[in-house]
């Protein structure tokens, strides 16, 4: 039938009746209350190791705008923290809104962010594909980064100047060796909690680790982002924009903080 979307018809609020899951107990995103996280101590320092980065491509996949990796072999990884395995870099992505006071999917306090960025990790120890792992409730590991509109972001440039030849649903581009190590905040404070995909099939497999500090963008980079559509060439123009979930009710669930 007609696949999911964020518009009136095919939003968040009607995911239900196609993913049953959508009203499951750790479900994705959350609102993130700093006064109720649990600082753990015991938490391990998250090791992001990003050096070996092969991109291959940027897509616009009809719901966001992904750079893909080249998982078959050793690649980047991310272990630690809340993590028992090594879970390999498949793809970042983001979400955003039709101005720049809200798009982020995770909201802090009830605060919204203008973007959220997903790192998305699949545990390629005990998987072997990341399909496999996306349905297993240790399979994937996904880094939340906000961000928020100020000052330029040097690193973000080769992404948001590739957006324009990924204007359409469908369009896929080359983009080579871009290491995402640099859209991580400086500091490492983060929070963690298990959670889900925040887009249909909604599996319930992500461990969340949110950076608790956003990084910069300029509007005139967050634009380049509402050039994008949801529909493909030759249909009525649809401009992506406020491609994101609101947040989830926590059903009990922890969320452990880094930092005291
Ligand atoms: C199993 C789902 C997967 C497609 N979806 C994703 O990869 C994905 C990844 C991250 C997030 S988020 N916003 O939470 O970070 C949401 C969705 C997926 C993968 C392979 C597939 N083959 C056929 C269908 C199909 C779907
Ligand atoms: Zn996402």
């Amino acid at each position: 039938g007609h696949p999911w979307g964020y518009g009136e018809d095919d939003g968040p609020a009607s995911w239900h009746k196609d993913y049953s899951i959508a009203k499951g107990n750790r479900q994705s995103p959350i609102d993130i209350v700093p006064s109720e996280t649990v600082y753990d101590d015991s938490l391990p320092p998250l090791t992001v190791s990003y050096e070996h980065c092969t991109s291959v491509n940027i897509s616009n996949n009809g719901c966001s705008v992904a750079v893909e990796y080249d998982d078959s072999e050793q690649g980047p990884v991310i272990e630690g923290g809340p993590l028992e395995d090594a879970y390999r870099l498949k793809q970042f992505h983001f979400h955003w809104g039709h101005d720049d006071c809200h798009g982020s999917e995770h909201t802090v306090d009830g605060k919204t962010y203008a973007s959220e960025l997903h790192l998305v990790h699949w545990n390629a120890s005990k998987y072997q594909t990341f399909g496999e792992a996306a349905a297993a409730p240790d399979g994937l590991a996904v880094l939340g980064v906000f961000l928020e509109t100020g000052e330029e972001h040097q690193g973000l440039h080769k992404i948001t100047d590739a957006l324009y030849m990924v204007k359409f649903k469908g369009n896929t581009t080359d983009l080579k060796d871009f290491n995402p190590k640099c859209l991580l905040p400086k500091s490492p404070n983060y929070w963690t909690y298990p959670g889900s995909l925040t887009t249909p099939p909604l599996h319930e497999s992500v461990a969340w680790i949110i950076f608790k500090e956003p990084i910069e963008v300029s509007e005139k980079q967050m634009g380049k982002f509402r050039m994008l559509l949801f529909s493909e060439e030759e249909e009525n123009e649809k401009c992506m924009e406020n491609n994101f979930r609101p947040p989830q009710p926590l059903k009990g669930r922890k969320v452990c903080a880094s930092f005291n």
